[in-house]
């Protein structure tokens, strides 16, 4: 449990550490994580492996949330990461992070991506399309060097959830196609070359995965491939990497089989159908976002105005929104909000907690049960750890918040808070560089 209520102050605690003292001390907007939540959550699914005795990666899905110190903070737990852009390199190379760790992913990667993972020797590209097969294939050529791959598949299996984050049905941007024999042939090819190794198989379903029924079909599919692939070109996979994608509690009524549960099951299924199959036990890659970083964050406001009208719900804002989280507006995502400095108190009232940017649609919760709030109050949205921070932005040039860790008892700011020098760091002076031309 990422945050508790001191009972005398009636103030929120996040890691043992009160977060109004953290809201005057870094001030806000704040996302504050609680290290030992990611960590407990890393051991539960390394443990999960342990118990089927089965050689099993955690790789990060860095896009959930993606500084320095995340990646400092895994790299000692043995566990891997996935980027996707040169970004995300980039700010894993800046942490240590090991690049034979990293595994490069993405539906567009460029010939600067490509070149810059080929240059540092990135453990794995996973392999999406066939014009990224090719590209990699020519710049291999021209290094002469070899790298391993991975072979993205859609497994035509739609989870659950919501459509903008499905990406394992047939109908999807992402990943060769089994079915029309795409996967066959960007096997092919690949086996062909012995610049690559290919060492198996991936395939991501979509995010936010309640059960594990949908793992578990995307599973068999990726069994039924592989045994075909032995078959057809006597080919044995060393790794199947099933993706992330394991749910998470937000709201009260939200139910998610736990990460380490929905796993567990996956690794059952495995193990029976390769049994059925006679096929080796590969090396079993998953690569949790969500599950590890989200409910450790929290995300810290001050009341700033309210609007009252009579008959409707008063409007209370904050002073952040959809600049620091825009899954409210994007996702309709619901968050539990906490008045964290008076936690419990039986009078309530309902109110929208909006934010501070110029649009109707920057809500942080529709309706919100709390206790009467006023100017200067702080209040906490629960689980914002992914995708909160990794998808902010400077819409109406604000500076996007701080970020600290809260690590046995000692908050470190791990990225600061943005100002306006930083949002004004690209600017070009048009009028000098119009004067210059003239
Ligand atoms: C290929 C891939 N792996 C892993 C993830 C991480 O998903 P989640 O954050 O839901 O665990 C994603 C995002 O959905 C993804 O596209
Ligand atoms: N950004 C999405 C998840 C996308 C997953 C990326 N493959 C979210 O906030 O829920």
């Amino acid at each position: 449990m990422t945050t508790t209520v001191e009972s005398t102050k009636n103030h929120l605690m996040i890691g043992g550490m009160d977060t109004v003292k953290l809201a005057e001390q870094f001030g806000t907007p704040l996302i504050a994580y609680d290290t030992q939540d990611i960590v407990r959550q890393v051991k539960a699914f390394q443990q999960t492996f342990a118990n089927h005795r089965i050689d099993g990666i955690v790789s990060y899905a860095s896009k959930a949330f993606c500084v320095k110190g995340i990646y400092q903070l895994l790299a000692p737990l043995g566990v891997h990461a996935d980027v996707v852009s040169a970004g995300e390199m980039a700010t894993a190379f800046a942490a240590g992070f090991p690049a034979s760790r990293l595994s490069f992913h993405g539906n567009n990667k460029s010939v600067d991506e490509l070149t810059m993972a080929l240059d540092h020797h990135l453990g794995t590209i996973i392999v999406d399309n066939f014009v990224e097969l090719h590209l990699l294939q020519r710049l291999l050529q021209e290094r002469d060097e070899t790298i391993a791959i991975q072979i993205r598949v859609t497994p035509g299996v739609s989870a659950h959830t919501h459509q903008y984050i499905q990406t394992g049905q047939v109908d999807s941007k992402f990943g060769f196609d089994i079915g029309s024999g795409q996967a066959d042939q960007a096997l092919t090819e690949a086996l062909a070359d012995d610049h690559l190794e290919v060492r198996g198989v991936h395939a991501h379903i979509g995010s936010q995965i309640f059960e594990s029924t949908g793992f578990v079909m995307a599973a068999e599919k990726l069994i039924e491939l592989l045994t075909h692939w032995h078959e057809a070109f006597g080919y044995s996979a060393q790794v199947l990497n099933i993706g992330g994608g394991f749910g998470i509690k937000y709201v009260e009524g939200d139910d998610p089989q736990s990460p380490e549960d929905q796993l567990d099951t996956v690794l059952t299924t495995i193990e029976a159908r390769l049994g059925n199959h006679h096929l080796e036990m590969p090396e079993i890659w998953i690569e949790p976002g969500r599950s590890l970083v989200g409910p450790a964050g929290i995300n810290l406001y001050r009341v700033g105005a309210n609007k009252r009208v009579p008959g409707l719900l008063p409007y209370v804002a904050v002073d952040g929104g959809m600049g620091d989280n825009i899954r409210p507006a994007l996702y309709q995502a619901a968050y539990e909000p906490v008045l964290a400095n008076h936690v419990e108190d039986s009078s309530k009232e309902t109110i929208h907690i909006v934010g501070k940017y110029c649009e109707s649609g920057d809500i942080l919760v529709n309706e919100a049960t709390l206790p009467v709030t006023k100017t200067g109050d702080v209040i906490a949205l629960l689980a914002t750890g992914a995708y909160g921070y990794s998808m902010a932005s400077n819409y109406n040039r604000n500076p996007r918040p701080a970020v600290i860790f809260i690590d046995h008892k000692h908050a470190s700011v791990v990225v600061r808070r943005e100002t306006n020098r930083d949002i004004l760091a690209l600017d070009e002076d048009f009028k000098k560089s119009a004067a210059e031309a003239r």
